[in-house]
């Protein structure tokens, strides 16, 4: 009786078997099982049409059926080779280059002064044409008359032999442009957040390609670089720093043409932040369509900024051939923003080398970068000595 009960037992559980097998089959349409004895069906929903939110694993498209391919038939896709990443010029030859280019464009002013000094005689006439080389080289009207009064209280007492005029001449075009000014770029991490650089200037400065150029001298430095293409006013510039980026190896910031800069900004720290970046530089747009507006934009990007950390400079890039444009611009820049340096760009192409001495002057903020070509290494650290001894056409003293 007892084996009669165990048979009846294992014939159930035979039966229930099959036909739970069975019932699992025919599921399979909607839970894909791996079938080894051929391809599994393709079958068509019933309505393609349905409400239904899709769920996961679901195809987005009904699947073609498509004859299996090999990988000989499979087409591979192309990897492009990253662009080699490029290594900047040393800040060592840099310097030696911008005394070469300064030397070239710059001799009105500072051989023209060596000259002047230099005659036998120096009657009221010579002290003249000295205060106009300085006023044309954009010196400016009080630093110029500063210079000519020092100049000829030390000739007079100290003699005028060849030699000396040479240095006195130096040492007072030193002091003018003052050597005492800190012209540190404050570009390190503080706080365990990166330093934050903000570019400031009207449009055609320079201010995209000196961001460029300074990511580039960063690099050069080691350090890890973010850019924020927070000139969203014109696309170009976003392209254009994007371009000087991937040249180094350096992630940009960007937003769509239009967008609001203080978000690019924002964004561009951010990612700095959470990528323990040493600096994230911003180009900002500078249109000087009226006080109001650009203190509004401008003031915007830096506060939003420094809700996740402090600015730690703000460059405000001239162009030195503007002249007295650039002096307007500088003053306007300095109300709206605290500007902490200033670069000085296309250096190379104007005679006017006194606008350093003038715009130091209107801020009290030193010149701390100077441009002085177009290429990316043309970007120097501005060092008052290498600059007179480049105005004068001498060797390092
Ligand atoms: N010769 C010379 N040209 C320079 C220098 N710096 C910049 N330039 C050129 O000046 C022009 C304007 O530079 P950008 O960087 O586009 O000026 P920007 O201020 O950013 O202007 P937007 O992009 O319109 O905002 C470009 O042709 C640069 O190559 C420099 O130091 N020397």
């Amino acid at each position: 009786m007892e084996y009669l009960w165990l048979i009846i037992a294992v014939a159930v559980v035979l039966v229930g078997g099959i036909a739970g097998l069975v019932a699992t089959r025919g599921r399979g349409r909607s839970t894909p099982t791996l079938d080894r004895e051929g391809p599994p069906e393709v079958v068509a929903p019933a309505d393609t049409e349905t409400e239904a939110e899709p769920g996961v694993g679901d195809d987005a498209a009904v699947p073609r059926d498509t004859p299996t391919r090999t990988v000989e038939d499979a087409d591979l896709p192309t990897i492009e080779a990253p662009a080699p990443v490029e290594k900047p010029e040393s800040t060592a030859s840099r310097l030696v280059r911008l005394r070469q280019r300064l030397a070239r464009s710059q001799s009105p002013l500072g051989r023209g002064l060596l000259a002047l000094l230099s005659r036998d005689v120096i009657d009221e006439d010579t002290w003249e044409e000295i205060e106009d080389i300085l006023l044309t080289a954009d010196v400016g009207v009080a630093p110029t008359q500063e210079l000519v009064d020092r100049l000829r209280t030390r000739v007079k007492v100290e003699g005028s032999t060849g030699a000396s005029v040479r240095d006195i001449l130096r040492e007072e075009l030193v002091t003018l442009v003052d050597p005492t000014l800190d012209r540190a770029l404050h570009v390190d991490r503080a706080d365990g957040k990166p330093g934050v650089v903000l570019v400031v200037g009207v449009n055609g400065t320079g201010k995209t390609t000196t961001v460029g150029k300074l990511a580039r001298v960063l690099v050069a430095e080691d350090k890890d670089v973010v850019l924020g293409a927070a000139d969203t006013f014109r696309a170009a510039a976003t392209e254009q720093l994007a371009t000087w980026g991937e040249r180094v190896g350096v992630p940009t910031v960007r937003g769509p043409e239009g967008s609001d800069p203080a978000s690019v900004a924002f964004e561009a720290v951010k990612a700095g932040i959470e990528q323990e970046a040493d600096v994230v530089l911003v180009d900002t747009a500078g249109r000087l369509q009226n006080k109001a507006g650009l203190m509004d934009e401008l003031g915007k990007v830096k506060r939003v900024v420094e809700k996740q950390t402090p600015v730690s400079e703000v460059l405000l890039v001239l162009d030195a051939t503007t002249g007295q444009n650039g002096m307007t611009q500088a003053r306007v820049f300095g109300e709206v923003v605290d500007v902490t340096g200033i670069v000085l760009t296309k250096l190379d192409g104007s005679a006017k080398g006194g606008i350093v001495v003038a715009v130091q002057r209107e801020l009290g903020v030193p010149v701390k970068l100077v441009g002085i070509g177009e290429g990316g290494d043309d970007l120097a650290p501005f060092d008052p000595e290498a600059f007179v001894d480049a105005l004068l056409g001498a060797e390092s003293a």
